[in-house]
């Protein structure tokens, strides 16, 4: 772990001591899996479809002049601009007016108790949300200035450029090759699939301990390994996010602790964006943070340090002492 990061995690710490709430708090804490309403159906969609571009243009996009949520600058170098982003389930709604600009590269965390919307505005971003019929988005969520939501997008090539890992290692019954393969063919990669995989994999910190191995079949890996492969199918079409799932969760903590690593390593390439439960991971390997809050709002969004350290949000602070969540 970095110096910077080590430094950021004594700052949380001290945070937190400095409160007094009378109750544990969440420093630690690995929450129950949750949310995974859509993952097997996300996971066969996520390398199923059609080859094909994602609709082209993205000039003279006119952005709605809306409120941000606290702390959140408009920031030149974003990849990812929602704006007014609301989605809905039926007649419920899960995030109401979401506004965030997420730069390019580096970790971004979203936090938030359960069932605050953390997955479904995940899932908004590369239209996972598309797979359950019941889900509707009104509003904007540009990628590159591109709405992803316009008639000419093409979601299966959108989730070339949008990679996503889930919380349950999800790996094919299929060789370890062929689980990283499979997200080539499907988009139509297969110029150098041999060094695709293979770079694939060593992006994910995994070639060294499979490279003997890559015929068995990847459920024969461990859990830890088994995400670690995910990971490489999902960044083998070279995305340029990826989104994950509290994807550590499931982990034991070394495993936990490798993913973390791997993540951070991830973000000097990748625009990442990550869910997750546990306010240690993302104070040690995120540099903005979104807090979400019941009921689906955007409450705060700042550096990683702004949050933990001196939230503008009382009703944030509160959440990262453990006053609630
Ligand atoms: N497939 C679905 N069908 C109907 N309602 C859903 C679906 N997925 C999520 N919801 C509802 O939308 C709201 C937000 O859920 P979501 O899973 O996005 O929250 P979350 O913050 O990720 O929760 P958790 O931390 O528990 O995973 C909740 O009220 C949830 O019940």
């Amino acid at each position: 772990m970095s110096d910077e990061r080590n430094d950021r995690l004594g700052g949380l710490k001290s945070a937190l001591a400095s409160v007094t709430s009378g109750q544990g708090n969440v420093l630690g804490a690995t929450a129950e899996a949750a949310g995974a309403h859509a993952s097997s159906e996300e996971s066969t969609a996520e390398t199923t479809g059609q080859s094909s571009t994602m609709g082209a243009g993205s000039g003279g996009v006119e952005m709605p002049n809306t409120d941000k949520p606290l702390g959140s600058p408009r920031v030149d170098n974003a990849v990812i601009e929602a704006r007014d982003l609301d989605v809905y389930y039926g007649d419920d709604q899960a995030l109401h007016g979401i506004n965030m600009d997420i730069p390019e590269k580096g970790v971004t965390a979203l936090i938030g108790p359960s069932g605050c919307g953390k997955s479904t505005f995940l899932r908004s971003i590369n239209r996972m949300n598309d797979l359950i019929d019941i889900a509707r988005v009104e509003g904007d969520l540009f990628f590159r200035g591109k709405n992803v939501y316009d008639e000419d997008v093409d979601p299966v090539a959108l989730r070339r450029k949008i990679g996503m890992v889930f919380q349950k290692p999800n790996p094919f019954p299929k060789s370890i090759y062929d689980n990283v393969a499979y997200g080539l063919r499907v988009q139509g990669m297969e110029d150098d699939v041999d060094e695709q995989v293979h770079t694939a994999l060593e992006r994910a910190a995994l070639l060294e301990e499979v490279e003997d191995q890559l015929d068995s079949s990847g459920l024969d890996l461990s859990g830890g390994q088994q995400q670690r492969l995910c990971i490489a199918r999902a960044i083998a079409p070279d995305p340029e996010v990826i989104l994950m799932d509290e994807p550590a969760s499931a982990l034991d903590p070394v495993a936990t602790s490798k993913i973390e690593d791997l993540v951070e390593e991830l973000a000097e390439e990748y625009t990442v964006v990550i869910v997750t439960h546990n306010m240690q991971q993302a104070a040690r390997i995120s540099d903005k943070t979104a807090v979400f809050l019941t009921g689906g709002h955007l409450v705060e969004f700042d550096d990683t340090d702004k949050i933990f350290e001196n939230p503008e949000s009382d009703r944030v602070e509160d959440y990262i002492t453990g006053k609630f969540g």
